[in-house]
């Protein structure tokens, strides 16, 4: 049995039917088919139950599915603001969301993701938890807009951090691939983070958003 298939045989039983059905109705209606996996899903509940996170700002939401897998997760009074270009992609997350019965948790905010985290920035408001899972040229940008909106202690997380195994080459120049390898070394180097690449699915980065120089 591979990894991949033990760790869901055992792990990741709070994949419900609303969970699993949003893939199955991803290929109904012709939407790209690039949810995180289940594994992942997990492990994002896990790590905002574990850092107790109430304010999570998702980058990249298609149908929804990362985004009530962290919702799970939450307290009561925990919020998810999550940003996305396609608004047929919204209409499609906020049903499976109301579903799942997270509908006053959850705002999607169409639009481009950076120009919305420049709003939110000039709003003042601040984050404990990220998920950026959008365009990739752009993560660097994500990366450094998101340490701005960011609680002392915030946790950031980052997927596709693999890109199917291509960042191990040298073959692939492709902007995507070049803009994650320069990622990669960003957050493995910054002295503002503590950082590392969790080796689930397609490689989920986990950093931490230091309080002080040293803590
Ligand atoms: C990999 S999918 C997100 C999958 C989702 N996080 C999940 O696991 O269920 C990437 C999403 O980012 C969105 N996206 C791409 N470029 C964007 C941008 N500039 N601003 C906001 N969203 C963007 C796409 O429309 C797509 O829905």
């Amino acid at each position: 049995m591979l990894k991949k298939e033990y760790i869901r045989r055992w792990f990741t039983s709070e994949e419900d039917n609303i969970l699993k059905g949003i893939s199955a109705d991803l290929i109904k209606r012709g939407l790209p088919q690039i949810s995180v996996p289940p594994e992942t899903g997990k492990l994002l509940y896990m790590l905002v139950r574990l850092s107790r996170a109430k304010n999570i700002l998702e980058i990249g939401a298609l149908g929804g599915y990362s985004t009530i897998w962290m919702a799970k997760a939450l307290p009561e009074h925990g919020r998810i603001c999550s940003l996305e270009l396609n608004q047929e992609y919204i209409d499609f997350a906020e049903e499976n969301v109301r579903r799942a019965g997270y509908a006053k948790q959850v705002r999607f905010v169409p639009g481009d993701a950076m120009e919305s985290m420049k709003v939110l920035e000039a709003a003042n408001l601040r984050f404990d938890f990220f998920f950026i899972d959008a365009d990739k040229p752009n993560y660097i940008r994500y990366l450094e807009k998101a340490i701005s909106l960011a609680q002392p202690g915030a946790i950031i997380t980052a997927d596709n951090l693999f890109q199917g195994g291509r960042i191990f080459s040298d073959q692939d120049q492709s902007v995507s691939t070049r803009t994650i390898c320069r990622f990669n070394r960003q957050i493995a180097s910054d002295e503002r983070l503590e950082s590392f690449i969790v080796p689930v699915g397609d490689g989920l980065g986990v950093c931490r958003v230091k309080k002080s120089r040293h803590s």
